[in-house]
C-alpha cells in the first residue's frame, strides 16, 4: 500500500488527480482540501448559509447527547425517518470529535468512546438534520445495519493512519451497502493531520470503493480536526456543506416519494 501526503490535499505520486471522478466507474467524488468535485454536476450549489443558527439554546446547536443503544424500532428512529443521517466507522475513527466540530464549528475532541449513539441535531433555514452515530466497538457493530433502511445518507469515518484496520474498515462498508444499491455515502479520510495518514486516494484503493455499485452517489472526502480550540479546517467546512447540500436533496426526494404513495 502506498503512503500518501498528510492534510488530506494531493496525493504525492497518486495515480488519481484531486478531481478524478468519471474513470472510477462510479459517481465518485473525490474530495480534497479544496473539495475537488468532477463528474457530473450533483450538488451544484452550495448552500453554508443554511447551515448557520437555529441551534437551541443561544442559537448553538445542541451538544452531543450520549446514551444507550437504543431497543431497534423505537427512539431515536420512529417518526424521525427521513431525517437522519447516519454516522458509522470503526471505534476510534473520530466519528464523535467530527460531529462535535460539524455542530460548532470549533475544534474540541471527543475522548470517550461511544458506548451506545450519540445524537446530533444540527438546523438549517430548510431542515433539520439529525446525525445519530453508533458507537465502533466490535459489540455494536451489529446494530449499525438496523438503522440503515431509514436514513438518508451514510457518513462513514475511517481513520487514515490506522492501515492495520483498513481491511476491517472496508469489508464493514461493503457489507452495510452490499443490499442498498442507491444510499448516498460519504466516505470521511479523517486524521490528515497524522503523520503517515493515507491520502484520499490511498483510501479509496483501500477501501476498493469503485466496487460499491455504480448507482450510488458517492463522496470521499479527507478531513481533520486538529487542535482544541481552533476553528474547523477548510476541509470540515466543505465536508459540512457537501453534506448538508446532500442531505436537503435526499430529502425532497424522500418527501416526494410519500407524497406519490399517500395520493394511491
Ligand atoms: N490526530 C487526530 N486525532 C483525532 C482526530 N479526530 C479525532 N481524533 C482522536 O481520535 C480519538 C477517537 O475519537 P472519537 O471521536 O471518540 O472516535 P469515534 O469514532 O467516535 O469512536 P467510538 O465512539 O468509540 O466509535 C480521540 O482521542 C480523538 O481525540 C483528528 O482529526 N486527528
Ligand atoms: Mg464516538
Amino acid at each position: 500500500m502506498r503512503r500518501g501526503s498528510r492534510k488530506g490535499g494531493a496525493c504525492r505520486g497518486s495515480r488519481l488527480p484531486a478531481a478524478a471522478g468519471p474513470a472510477m466507474g462510479s459517481r465518485l467524488r473525490l474530495c480534497g482540501a479544496a473539495l475537488a468535485m468532477a463528474g457530473g454536476a450533483a450538488l451544484a450549489a452550495w448552500a453554508w448559509t443554511r447551515l448557520r443558527g437555529r441551534g437551541a439554546g443561544r442559537g448553538e446547536p445542541p451538544a452531543p447527547r450520549l446514551g444507550p443503544v437504543p431497543s431497534i424500532g423505537v427512539a431515536p428512529q420512529g417518526k424521525r425517518q427521513g431525517r437522519q443521517i447516519l454516522v458509522l466507522g470503526l471505534d476510534g475513527a473520530g466519528k464523535s470529535s467530527l460531529l462535535q466540530a460539524l455542530a460548532t464549528n470549533q475544534v474540541k475532541r471527543s475522548l470517550a468512546p461511544t458506548e451506545g449513539f450519540n445524537a446530533v441535531c444540527i438546523a438549517t433555514e430548510e431542515s433539520q438534520m439529525e446525525f445519530l452515530e453508533i458507537g465502533g466497538s466490535e459489540s455494536l457493530r451489529s446494530y449499525w445495519k438496523m438503522y440503515l433502511p431509514q436514513v438518508l445518507l451514510l457518513i462513514y469515518v475511517v481513520d487514515s493512519a490506522d492501515h492495520a484496520r483498513l481491511p476491517v474498515a472496508k469489508q464493514l462498508l461493503h457489507q452495510l451497502v452490499e443490499n442498498n444499491s442507491t444510499l448516498p455515502v460519504v466516505v470521511l479520510a479523517h486524521k490528515q493531520d497524522l503523520e503517515g495518514a493515507y491520502c484520499i486516494t490511498d483510501i479509496h484503493d483501500a477501501l476498493a470503493l469503485s466496487d460499491i455499485g455504480d448507482k450510488r452517489k458517492m463522496f470521499l472526502i479527507g478531513t481533520h480536526v486538529a487542535e482544541d480550540g481552533s476553528e474547523i479546517s477548510s476541509s470540515m467546512k466543505d465536508a459540512k456543506e457537501l453534506i448538508a447540500e446532500l442531505f436537503l436533496e435526499m430529502q425532497a426526494l424522500f418527501l416526494q416519494h410519500n407524497s406519490c404513495s399517500c395520493g394511491r
